[in-house]
């Protein structure tokens, strides 16, 4: 019997005698490898701490102890030890485990986490709690990635923690990547730290911190012993520990970006399973990426920014080709933003590239330094709508009604890859408001995206098909459910489809034209019911004093939890099938 198959928490794992850890690290390791080759999900974080999650496990009395993962990609491991193994392989499956920590899903997971930078805060509230408790023994461990932590959030919390008499452990776990290099002043002073060079003092001992290391992240007895050192010491500490991403797999420690979260690959070669076919259309993030190098080629005015996701937003081909105008911040979704605004204020057209959930954390620098000032700021905001398996934490529900309420924005979601490429290029020309472009994660729907560039007049739409009694507006890529589910029904002739692009400004002319012809209305998006498209058009209505009854298709009020894209549609109501659902009810009462 395996070591493994016998710890069912980490109780069980206290009871094996030391010298069996580095047996146990071997296995814990192929079962990771094992799972996630045929289930897919996030690899190289969780080989990385192999050795880290048994020695805290060990060593500290969890889940009294309070354990925090920040972002929570790297704690497979921890999952595997504390009662989940043989749900693992349900990780981040529809109905199944979740992907990152989760507190109903486990006593040991002390704090939910999916966007990075917020262990310290969180484990300086619970440390906090425990004082104000009278308990001044209980540990707090926050594990923070060397991306993460150069986070403005990160360093909010080690300002405050400093200062505070209380039970603080920061496992800082340096392995020199996010998902791509990590980049910044920190990451250099880190890398000089490693090879004895830094200055005589240390950053985080001028916070007040009690710092230890750099130790070797992968020799266990090391790690264990660091860690009964810092067990002895009350107040706030950190050790930096230095650990590679991928460890144990060969492909996945020579390239960390790709393995990062590399999809299925042979479990014993490590080679990634080829895709099905070649001949798909383009994913969104690649028209994105691309068009923008060709309309830098054009416009010398053109920046583009990511922070932290350069490989994800693909702004990757503009930071080759123009390495000079293009820049990724690291982990600083909130100055992105702001540093955006700056290059807008300059005459620059900055092109700010995010994914729709990270988005959320800077929504004050959209508001006051973006739209306040009017300031032409491009949003490209990527993975719009639900994203699968990354799960609640990820899903981008909201951007629609976190943006549709701010003056000045226009917000256009492109139906296809040609609507993407014409707005990039239209907003290029000069828009002089702020503009977000919201679009899916994955691919679109057609192979020949390469068109010449037309401009789209802001707030128009496109009449798809014209019917005679039930008007569908669509927004965006979730459209083409739509067009499916009407050919599915034989393309019955009371409906008309329309393709509305701008959540705003909305094409009033159009919906005058719509509310004056039609019975029955559907509205038609990928973001949430509440504040959306939907209620644009319901608020449209309302002002105009029409009294048609209009059906709200969306992401209903609730967090939608893992899985594949279309399980998730069809959980929210917004699959092919229940927009057919919705058509035939409707024709019922129409007919
Ligand atoms: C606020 C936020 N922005 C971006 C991301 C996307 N993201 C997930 S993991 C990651 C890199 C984390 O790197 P690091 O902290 O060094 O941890 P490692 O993966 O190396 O263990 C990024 C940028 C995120 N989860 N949250
Ligand atoms: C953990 C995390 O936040 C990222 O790794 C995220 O899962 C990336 O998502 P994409 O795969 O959509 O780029
Ligand atoms: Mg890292």
């Amino acid at each position: 019997m395996k070591l493994l198959d016998s710890i069912h928490s980490p109780e069980d794992l206290r009871k094996l005698p030391e010298e069996k850890l580095i047996a146990l690290s071997g296995e814990l390791r192929e079962f990771i490898i094992d799972i996630v080759s045929a289930k897919e999900g996030h690899l190289g974080a969780s080989l990385g701490v192999v050795e880290l999650t048994i020695a805290l496990h060990y060593i500290f009395n969890t889940p009294h102890d309070r354990l925090i993962w920040d972002v929570g990609h790297q704690a497979y491991g921890h999952k595997i030890l504390t009662g989940r193994r043989t749900r693992f392989n349900t990780n981040r499956q529809f109905g199944g485990i979740s992907g990152f920590p989760k507190r109903e899903e486990s006593e040991y997971d002390a704090f939910g986490t999916g966007h990075s930078s917020t262990s310290i805060s969180a484990m300086i509230g619970m440390a906090l709690a425990a004082r104000l408790k009278g308990d001044n023994e209980r540990e707090h461990i926050a594990v923070i990635g060397d991306a993460s932590i150069a986070s403005g959030m990160a360093f909010e919390g080690l300002n405050h923690g400093g200062v505070l008499d209380a039970n603080l452990l920061i496992i800082l776990n340096d392995n020199a990547i996010g998902i791509d290099p990590s980049v910044g002043a920190l990451k250099r002073y880190l890398t000089n730290v490693k090879k004895g060079t830094a200055k005589e003092e240390n950053i985080f001992e001028c916070l007040n911190f009690n710092y230890s290391g750099p130790v070797d992240g992968h020799d266990l007895p090391a790690v264990m012993e660091a860690l009964r050192r810092m067990k002895q010491i009350k107040g706030p500490r950190l050790l930096h520990l230095i650990t590679t991403k991928g460890k144990g797999l060969k492909q996945a420690e020579e390239n960390q970006i790709v393995y990062h979260a590399p999809g299925r690959f042979d479990r014993k070669t490590g080679e990634l399973t080829p895709s099905p076919s070649s001949d798909q259309p383009p994913k969104y993030q690649d028209v994105f990426g691309l068009t923008l190098v060709e309309l830098a080629e054009i416009n010398d005015r053109i920046v583009g920014i990511t922070p932290a996701m350069p490989t994800g937003s693909s702004l990757k081909y503009m930071m080759e080709a123009f390495p000079n105008r293009a820049f990724d911040v690291g982990i600083a979704e909130q100055h992105a933003v702001t540093m955006s605004a700056g290059m807008a204020a300059e005459g620059l057209i900055p092109f700010c590239a995010i994914y729709s959930t990270f988005l959320q954390r800077a929504y004050d620098q959209v508001i006051h330094d973006v739209a306040l000032q009017d300031l032409p700021v491009i949003f490209c905001i990527d993975r719009a709508g639900l994203v699968g398996q990354d799960g609640a934490t990820h899903h981008g529900a909201y951007d629609l009604a976190y943006l549709r309420c701010i003056p000045n924005m226009i917000i256009f979601t492109p139906m296809n890859e040609t609507e993407l490429r014409n707005m990039l290029f239209t907003v290029q020309q000069g828009v002089d408001h702020p503009v977000a472009i919201r679009y899916p994660r994955g691919r679109g729907v057609i192979s020949g995206w390469r068109t010449p560039f037309e401009t789209i007049p802001v707030a128009s739409s496109r009449e798809l098909v014209k019917g005679t009694s039930i008007a569908l507006l669509s927004l965006g890529h979730i459209g083409n459910q739509a067009t499916k589910a009407i050919r599915a029904l034989g393309n019955p002739k009371e409906i008309g489809h329309y393709d509305m692009r701008f959540a705003k400004p909305l094409d009033e002319i159009r919906l005058h034209e719509v509310f004056s012809r039609y019975d029955l209305i559907v509205t038609l998006e990928d973001g949430s019911i509440s504040g959306g498209f939907g209620s644009a058009v319901l608020e449209f209505a309302n002002s105009n004093g029409y009294r048609q009854k209009v059906t709200c298709l969306g992401i209903p009020d609730r967090f939608i939890e893992q899985g594949t894209i279309e399980e998730l549609q069809d959980d929210a109501g917004i699959s092919e099938e229940a927009i057919t659902r919705c058509l035939i009810q409707l024709l019922h009462e129409v007919r």
